[in-house]
């Protein structure tokens, strides 16, 4: 089983085989928290036109995301999973479009299983990752708006090959460095509400949740919806 790590736009294209698309500030760490609080699913796009349109036709009841960190005009959330992680979204499917993570979503058209993936299900995208054991697996870490590298996903990264090899995984180190990063001085930061302090503290909870996030195309939108590896 050979795993390459890849990052940002071009690595979401290029993926093969298997495929995880990381991001965990704060992308799929909000979709897990919102399929945790019950949502059936999340159609993940690229566009705010895409989205709204969506919610308009009753594909999706609720739009969430971002842009340039912030709930954009007519949206419902934010992309934020503390703001999330107060709202009940049972039987709902969820509309989700961010600048990195469901950038890379629409644009990883070659892999042939998807898995959006976080530090909150990292243990349980890792187990359904290489179950069957598959030839190739492809981890991209999205980055800043998808063009430039961050810790946190590299790292997330870094640490899910570590779990598919079997090699000692060290979450709290992970934790460590990501906390040491430039990218979590957003958070708290009285300049920039929209990140706020409790997002870094969910985003950190190594393995929060017992399940996956696996991203499959159906009529032409690609579909999130929680996967419990045996
Ligand atoms: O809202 C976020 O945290 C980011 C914005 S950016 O890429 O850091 O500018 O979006 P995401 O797609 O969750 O990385």
């Amino acid at each position: 089983m050979e795993v390459v790590i890849r990052s940002l736009a071009e690595g979401a294209k290029q993926a093969v085989g298997r495929v995880a698309i990381i991001d965990v500030f704060r992308a799929f760490t909000t979709a897990a928290v919102a399929l945790a609080n019950g949502a059936s699913r999340i159609i993940m796009v690229g566009t705010l036109e895409e989205a709204l349109a969506l919610r308009t036709n009753g594909i999706g009841q609720v739009c969430m995301g971002e842009v340039g960190g912030r709930a954009p005009p007519g949206f419902d959330f934010g992309n934020s999973p503390f703001e999330v992680s107060g709202a009940e979204f049972r039987g709902k499917a969820v509309i989700q479009r961010t600048s990195a993570g469901t950038q890379g979503i629409v644009l990883a058209e070659k892999a042939e299983r998807m898995y959006a993936a976080s530090l909150v299900v990292a243990s349980t995208t890792a187990k359904a990752l290489r179950t069957g054991t598959p030839d190739f697996i492809t981890l991209v870490a999205m980055g800043n708006n998808a063009v430039s590298r961050a810790d946190e996903d590299e790292l997330c990264a870094m640490y899910l090959r570590s779990l598919l090899q079997g090699k000692r995984a060290n979450a709290e180190a992970v934790r460590a460095l990501i906390l040491a990063s430039e990218e979590a001085e957003r958070f708290g930061d009285p300049a920039r509400p929209h990140f706020h302090p409790r997002d870094l503290e969910i985003a950190l909870d190594i393995d929060r949740f017992d399940f996956a996030i696996r991203v499959i195309t159906r009529e032409g939108q690609a579909v999130a919806e929680i996967e419990r590896p045996a």
